[in-house]
Order: C-alpha cells, then structure tokens, then sequence
C-alpha cells in the first residue's frame, strides 16, 4: 500500500547523493527546472566564444582583485617607504603606492596576482568590444534583442571607467597624472566644473579622499553593478535562446545546436581554463604597469610619458587633438572649449553605438523576432555603419598616443595631430565608402557563385579549339546559405494626394527615414540575389558551362 507520504519522501534504502538530492529538491525544486532547462540547444560558432571570454576574464579579475584587496591600502597619507625596493627606500609617498610596491616586492604571488588582474582587465575589454562588433555584425541585436544590447553597452561603459578607477589606485606618477587629466576634463564644465571637482576631490586636487573613493567605487559599486548587469545579461541570453548564423534547416522559429549538458557545459569549462591558462601566461612573461619605475604621483610633476589604457586612449585623444580655444567672457570667466568640446563628444562616441539598434528599427519598421543572425556582406549599410565606427575610435586612438607613434615612426607630433583632426571627419567616411563596396562586391559573387558555380581553375579545351573554364556547381546547402537571405524593399512615402484627392501631409521625419531606409535598401544598396527562375534557367542548358 503506498499513501502520500511515500512519494514525496525518499525511500530510506535510496544512496545517500540520492537523498540529498531530493532533499534539496523538496526545498528548490531543481530537478523540474534542470529537466526543462539542461537540454536546451545552444547553436555552436567559434564568435559565440568571444562572449565568453569576457566572462571568464571577469570572473578572474574578480578573483585576483579580492586577492589584491587583502594587501592594498587605501590611503594618501604619506610615509617613508620601507620595504625590501632598495631604490625606493626612504622616499616619501602614499601608503597607496607604498602597498603596490608591497605586493609587487614583498607579498607572495602579489605581483603575479596583480599582473593577471592587469591584464585580464585589458583582455577584458577587448573582448567586450569584440563580442559587441559580433553582434553588431551579425543583427544580432535586433528584437528581442535590444534590451540585452542596452544592458551590454552598459558594461561596456562600467567596465572602462572600473579599470580607470583600478590603474588609477597604484598612486604612482602615470595613475596621479591620469587622475589630474579628470581633474582638467570637470574643470571645463561651464559654470558647476569648479564645484564639481571640489565635491569630487573633497577640497583643491589632489587632496586626501581620492583614492580612498576610487578604491570604493572600483572594489565594490561598479563590480556589484556589473555583475548584477553581467548575470540579467546571460538569463536574457537564456531566455531569449541563442541566436544562430544561417544554414540548412535553421530558420527563425528552431535552434539548432548541442545540449547545454553535458556538450556544452564541458566546452564552457574547458574554456574558462584555456583563457585563464593564456591570462597567466601572458602575465607571468609580459609585464605591465611596473610603477616602481617612474615612482610614486607628485603633483607639481607630470609625466610626459603617461599614457591610458587602451579602451581610454580614444579620449585622451579627442583632447589632445582639439585646439586650445578659450572664451574669455565679459563676467571674466573663462571657457575652455579646448577640453570642454571633447568632453561633450566622448558620450556622444559612445551612444552612437548604444541607439544604433533602435535607428535601424526607426527605419525598418521591423516589428518581427530575428533568431537567425546576418552575414554582414547581406547589410551592406549597416556593416559600413559599424567599420566606419571603429574606424573613427582607432583614429582617436592614435591621437591619445600621438608622442608614442612620433618616436616609434619617428614622425613629428604635428603632423600625426592634423593627420587626425582631419581623419576624424574623413576616416570614417571613407571606411564607410569602401566597406559598403566590399560587400556589394562580395554579393555579387555570391549571385554569380549560385548562378554560374564555383570556379574550380581547371582549364578544358573543346573539340573546337576553344577553352573554357570549368565552373562546379554549388552543393544544396551552398546554395542555400547563399541565398536563403530577405531582401528588403525600401520605405516609400505615400501618393503625394490620398484618395479623395486631398494633399497628403508628410512631416520632415517621415521624408527623411524614407531617404535612409533608401541608402540602406535602394538599390544602390544591395544587389539582387538570383531567383529561383534565374537559377533554373541557366541550370537547363544555355549559359551554363
Ligand atoms: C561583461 C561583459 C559581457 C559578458 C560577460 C557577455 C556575455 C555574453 C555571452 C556569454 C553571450 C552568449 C554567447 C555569445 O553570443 O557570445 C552574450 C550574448 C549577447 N551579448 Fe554579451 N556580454 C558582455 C558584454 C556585451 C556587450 C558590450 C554587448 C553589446 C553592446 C553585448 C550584447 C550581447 C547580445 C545582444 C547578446 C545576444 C547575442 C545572440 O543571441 O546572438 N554583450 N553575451
Ligand atoms: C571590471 C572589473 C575590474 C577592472 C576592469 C579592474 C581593473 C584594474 C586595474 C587596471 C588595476 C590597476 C592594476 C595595477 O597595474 O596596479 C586595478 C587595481 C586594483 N583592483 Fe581592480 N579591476 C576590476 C575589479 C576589481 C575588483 C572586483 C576588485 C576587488 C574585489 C579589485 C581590486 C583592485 C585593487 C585592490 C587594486 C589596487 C591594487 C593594484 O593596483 O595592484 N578590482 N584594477
């Protein structure tokens, strides 16, 4: 006989893993969760790795940055060093920088451990950017899609100003003139600059409280932020499933791809080692941000040599390059557009990235799900919006280290400073120009692939003398892939009069999306792909070799 009881409580007899597992399951309800979720598909392509990347640079930044807390001191006051640097002993500086020194010299593992969370931030990065260019790319962003962008450009942004706040701590002299280029940046806000930096500072720069804030701010309120962030990105990944590139029997509404477990969850393991493996590689041969080299941050010293980390370079350049132009107006303030336009321009950079899925659905109109990603050579405009972006991030980007590229090239600063104030509006441009031929032109071999077959570079010679060349057909699944795209029409505006003959008003906005949704979709913008009539034609006798 067996009552109610029985089935929800486990059998005695039953192993012990067995009982806890029940056990927490009566109290978390994992198995039905685990069950609907643990086969889920999940598509496989090398560029989903760089995602994951990211993820486990995070997750090691975060390990080796509690390891760092244990020893770093957050504090400006000054002491005499007294550790085991001999060319530092007795120099007066920061316990900040006096403990820097303690963990690259006199704690175990510490400048290891201080390298690895180095340049696992830098890696960090790169792969953010890169991951983000694969979505950017691919469409991948677009509905449902676009709140997950939103929340990853967020990390994006966090993730800079985190690694500010972290280079900034060390208090040496690269970190402190990085500070006082801040300090400059509020400065040259029109009229609440002055009381911004004071507020900020806690007094006249340098003060006593910056470090001290930054350490807060970098070990525990952006990290918390971003995590909270990182985790609501994958559960929408999750939820949402993965998109996929395109190919045979994918469509829109199936995933096809290899279980979560065990396929995938033993890929993502094994990958976390490799990238941890290659970070502490690289950090135990290369070294970086070796401070005892120009020693600790004096304010009425500066670096010439200072430079930011990559991911910040681009403003440093924007400043750099923009002339010094200053507005003395009649009250007597000053107004340094030298350093205040640049600053306006840094979020303008990085917005235009942050609204581009929610311009292009301005001028598609597109209220359908996308789960099948696009080949960028299929959105011509879009892909040439994208390189032209990156285009202008790296022109900026040689601005912030214009003294770095004049001694490598041995070039005169001027001349890479003009070379960038005019790239700045000419690169992207060009990039733009260039990029959205490439992939009209890579369309177009596409449709003469599927027309005409693929040359193979075999030579034949007819019974008549003549040679030709042999062209293989494409395989079904080529052929799919080659053409299994949508192509868009452009937007119209409507008939100039409705149908009782009235005018038709049409505002300014609509006739502009009307002439970008023709740049993206006229057909200057994309070349037909090969119908199936075309296709047919050529494949039943003449033209086809
Ligand atoms: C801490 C930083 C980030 C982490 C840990 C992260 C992690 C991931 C992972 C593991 C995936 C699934 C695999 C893949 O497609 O690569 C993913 C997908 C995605 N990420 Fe991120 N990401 C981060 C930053 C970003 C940024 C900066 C953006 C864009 C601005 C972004 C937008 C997206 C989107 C839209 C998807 C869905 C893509 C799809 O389904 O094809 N992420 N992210
Ligand atoms: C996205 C997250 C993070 C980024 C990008 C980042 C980046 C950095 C960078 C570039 C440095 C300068 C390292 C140097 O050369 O000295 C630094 C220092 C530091 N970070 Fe982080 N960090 C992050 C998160 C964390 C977290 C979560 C913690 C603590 C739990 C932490 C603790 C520290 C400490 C204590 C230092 C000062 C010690 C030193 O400079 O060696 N960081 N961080």
């Amino acid at each position: 006989m067996s009552n109610a009881a029985d089935n929800v409580r486990p059998r005695a007899s039953a192993p012990r893993g067995e009982r806890i597992a029940d056990w927490a399951d009566g109290r978390l309800g994992i198995y039905g969760a685990a069950k609907k979720n643990i086969r889920k598909a999940f598509p496989d392509h090398w560029s989903f790795l760089l995602g994951e990347i990211a993820l486990y640079s995070f997750i090691i930044i975060i390990l080796t940055g509690v390891y760092l807390t244990l020893f770093f001191k957050p504090s400006m006051a000054e002491i005499h060093y007294e550790g085991s640097y001999v060319p530092m002993q007795g120099v007066l500086m920061s316990e900040a920088f006096a403990s820097t020194l303690d963990i690259s010299f006199d704690v175990k593992g510490g400048l290891l451990v201080r390298q690895i969370h180095h340049w696992a931030a830098l890696i960090f990065l790169v792969a953010m950017f890169v991951h983000m260019m694969r979505v950017f790319f691919t469409g991948a962003f677009r509905k449902p899609r676009e709140l997950n962008w939103l929340f990853g450009f967020l990390l994006l942004v966090l993730g800079m100003f985190t690694g500010f706040t972290g280079y900034s701590l060390p208090d040496d002299l690269l970190s402190g003139t990085g500070v006082r280029f801040m300090e400059g940046a509020i400065l040259a806000v029109p009229v609440v600059g002055t009381y911004l930096a004071m507020f900020l500072y806690g007094g006249e720069f340098p003060g006593t409280e910056i470090i001290p804030r930054f350490f807060s701010i970098h070990v525990l309120l952006l990290p918390g932020i971003m995590l909270g962030l990182v985790v609501a990105h994958l559960i929408l990944v999750f939820y949402h499933k993965h998109t996929q590139y395109p190919g045979p029997g994918r469509t829109n509404s199936n995933v096809v791809g290899f279980p979560l477990m065990p396929v995938y969850m033993a890929k993502a393991g094994g990958f976390f080692f490799l990238v941890f493996g290659v970070i502490a590689m690289i950090s135990a041969a290369v070294q970086i941000n070796p401070v005892w080299v120009i020693g600790p941050y004096r304010p009425d010293q500066v670096s010439t040599n200072a430079q930011p980390d990559w991911y910040m370079g681009f403003s440093e350049g924007l400043i750099r390059v923009m002339p010094g132009w200053e507005w003395v107006i009649p009250t007597g303030h000053t107004i340094n557009f030298g350093v205040f336009i640049p600053l306006m321009i840094f979020p303008l950079v990085l917005a235009a990235i942050a609204v581009y899925p929610f311009f292009e659905n301005w001028v598609t109109k597109d209220q359908r799900e996308h789960h099948l990603l696009d080949r960028p050579r299929n959105a011509p405009t879009r892909t040439a919006f994208g390189a032209a972006w990156i285009s202008w991030y790296f022109v900026m980007l040689v601005g912030g280290g214009n003294d770095l590229w004049a001694i490598f090239f041995d070039l005169s600063i001027n001349a890479i400073t003009w070379f960038v104030r005019i790239g700045f509006f000419v690169v992207p441009v060009l990039v733009f120009v260039v990029t959205r031929r490439i992939c009209l032109g890579l369309q177009r071999r596409d449709r003469d692939k599927v027309l005409h077959g693929r040359e193979t570079g075999i030579i034949k010679r007819l019974p008549h003398g003549e040679f030709v060349e042999v062209h293989e057909p494409l395989s079904q699944e080529q052929l799919h892939l080659l053409t299994q795209h949508e192509q868009r029409e452009p937007a119209e505006l409507p008939p100039a009069v409705d149908e009782n003959g009235v005018k038709r008003k049409v505002g300014p906005i609509e006739r502009l999306r009307v002439r970008v949704s023709r740049g993206y979709f006229g057909p200057h913008a994309q070349i037909p792909k090969p119908t199936a009539k075309e296709y047919q034609e050529i494949m039943s006798g003449h033209g086809h070799h």
